[in-house]
Order: C-alpha cells, then structure tokens, then sequence
C-alpha cells in the first residue's frame, strides 16, 4: 500500500470510527444471490451466500458479494463473517461455466470482479471471519481464507485444488493461503492439491476452530470478534491492512497482467479440454 492509499484508508477509518462508537446500524443485503443479516446488538453482520445448490462463484454471485462487503464496511458493521444457505456445501469455488467456452467479455468481466472481491474482502477493514458450513475447494478456500478466522464444521473438506484440475492458482490465491498457513504446509499442499478434511484443517491451523453447527461456528465467530473489544477500530484496521499490504498492493500494481494470464490461460485448447473433462465427471457423479 502505498502512501497516497494509506492517508485515504485512515481517512475513511476515522471518518467511521471518530463519531459513532455506540451507534449500531442495520445493513440491508443489496443482492438476490446473497443476504446480510446484522444482529443489531452485536452490529456484526452475517452474508450468506444463496447460489444453490453449489455457491458456484460465477459473475452475478461475486457482484453481490462484492456490494454487500461494501455496503457493510459503509454502514459501520462490527464484523462480518461469511456462511452458506446450503448445508453442505460452503462454496464449490469458481463456477467452472464461466470459463468453458466462455463468452470473451463476460470472461473478463468475471475475472475482474473476482479481483475485485478479493481486493475488498482480503483489505476489509472489518473484522472478517468464515463459518464454514460445508465443503470449500478452491475459489471456495480463497474466500474463507482472506477472511481473519475461520470456524468449520466437522467431515467436510477445504483446500486449493488447482493442480488436480490442470490449473494453477494466482500468486494472489497463494499469498492468501501462506497468510494463514506455514510456508512448508502451504507449498507442499499447493503443489500436490491437497483437499484437508475439517479435522486435518484444524491440525494444520487452515481453520482455527470445528464446531458441531452452523449457529455454533457463527457464535464461536462473535467470540472472535469480541477478542477486539478492547482495542481501538482504526489501529486494529490500519494494522490489519499494513500486515497485508504487500499481497494487497501485488494485485494492485499486477491486475491488468494478471487478467491478462487469466484469459491466455483459460482459452488454451488443452485447458478447455481438460475443464470439459472435469465438468462432465461432475456430472456424471449426479447421474
Ligand atoms: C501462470 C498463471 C496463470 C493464471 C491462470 C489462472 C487460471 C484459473 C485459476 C482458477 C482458480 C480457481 C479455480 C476454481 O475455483 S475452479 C472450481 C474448483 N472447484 C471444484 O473442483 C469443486 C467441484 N465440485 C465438487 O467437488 C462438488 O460439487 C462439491 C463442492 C464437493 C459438492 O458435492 P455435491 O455432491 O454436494 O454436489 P455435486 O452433485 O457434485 O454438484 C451439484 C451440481 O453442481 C455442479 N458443480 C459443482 N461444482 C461446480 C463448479 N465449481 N462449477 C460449476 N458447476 C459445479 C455439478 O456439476 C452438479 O451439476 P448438475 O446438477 O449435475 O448439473
């Protein structure tokens, strides 16, 4: 981050902060795919991301994301933390049809708003964190992760799967999983593709905690939140986004070449290929 983005990020901390300590506000969710609900007490928001049966993470549904991250760091929320409407799946990461023979447009479209997701979600200035109540491969790992904690239910799986689908992760998908992992852990994984069960996750620390429900992960979440009742906002949110800045600023200064690879990348004959072969083995498991 640099200086100009520093001074304007602590413009907009105090400007939060400075008059409205005890007020709580109501956050209204902006999208179809998701809703946001504030417990006015707390004032921690929960954003529950509705794209059944899979949360695939395709344009509409990170849009919507993207606009409820903005809409309660802007009404002044205590934290959020991210969950899903389904009971067993968190997110199955990127929708794989916005990248089988994709219309070019919508392609870029899509890519740019998953940057820009990440941007907002990874730097947030509130407190973030994930109740991970199912399965959570790839995009899926990527959103819990840029989150700051991160509670899972037990006998479901996380991890970036990419190699195992003929794909690399973005620089920016590893830096958020070494944030959270040891180097060693985080290489070895990545390279093999590695799926962690909920229990592995935990021995690991890619989750910090299991709990037995979803209602259970989200209070283990409010108690995470709480551990910051008694620090000052803006110098917990200044710390947060210096500790990250050099992931935050990396995407930055790199997204026109990073679209660039995307869209290289994905319109390969042999990636094509092989995201066909991928989705028709999906289906065929639904047969
Ligand atoms: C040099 C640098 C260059 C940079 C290049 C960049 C390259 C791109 C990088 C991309 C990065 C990230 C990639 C991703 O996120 S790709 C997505 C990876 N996700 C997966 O592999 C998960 C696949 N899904 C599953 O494993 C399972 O669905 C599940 C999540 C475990 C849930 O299992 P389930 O039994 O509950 O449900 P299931 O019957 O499998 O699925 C129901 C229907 O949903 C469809 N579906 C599932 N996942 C996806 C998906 N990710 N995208 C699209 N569709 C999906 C599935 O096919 C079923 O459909 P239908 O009902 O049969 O029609």
């Amino acid at each position: 981050m640099n200086r100009a983005m520093m001074m304007s990020a602590a413009k907009n901390l105090l400007t939060r902060y400075g008059s409205t300590k005890n007020n709580i506000y109501r956050c209204m969710s902006t999208g179809k795919l998701t809703t946001v609900d504030v417990n006015e007490k707390s004032g921690v928001a929960v954003l529950t991301m509705n794209r059944l049966p899979v949360n695939g993470l395709n344009l509409e549904l990170l849009r919507d994301i993207r606009n409820d991250i903005d809409e309660i760091e802007g009404n002044k929320c205590r934290g959020l933390i991210l969950t899903s409407a389904s009971s067993s799946v968190f997110s199955a990461g990127l929708d794989i049809m916005e990248m089988y023979k994709p219309n070019q447009d919508r392609l870029k479209e899509f890519w740019t708003t998953l940057q820009d997701t990440w941007l907002a979600l990874y730097g947030s200035s509130v407190p973030t964190a994930a109740a991970i109540n199912g399965h959570s491969p790839a995009g899926g790992c990527l959103l819990a992760t840029s989150c700051e904690y991160r509670v899972m239910l037990p006998k479901f799986t996380i991890g970036l799967n990419e190699t195992k689908l003929g794909i690399v992760a973005p620089k920016w998908f590893m830096a958020t999983f070494c944030n959270v992992l040891p180097r060693r852990v985080a290489e070895m994984a990545l390279t093999q593709g590695k799926m962690f069960s909920s229990e592995e996750a935990l021995k690991v620390g890619l989750v910090d905690e299991l709990a037995q429900s979803k209602e259970e992960a989200i209070e283990k979440c409010q108690q995470f939140f709480a551990t910051f009742a008694k620090t000052n906002p803006f110098a917990r949110a200044m710390t947060k986004q210096q500790f990250r800045s050099k992931d935050l600023q990396q995407l930055e200064d790199e997204k026109a070449q990073d679209l660039e690879a995307f869209l290289f990348f994905v319109n390969q004959p042999s990636v094509q290929k092989g995201l066909g072969i991928y989705l028709d083995s999906l289906k065929a498991k639904t047969k």
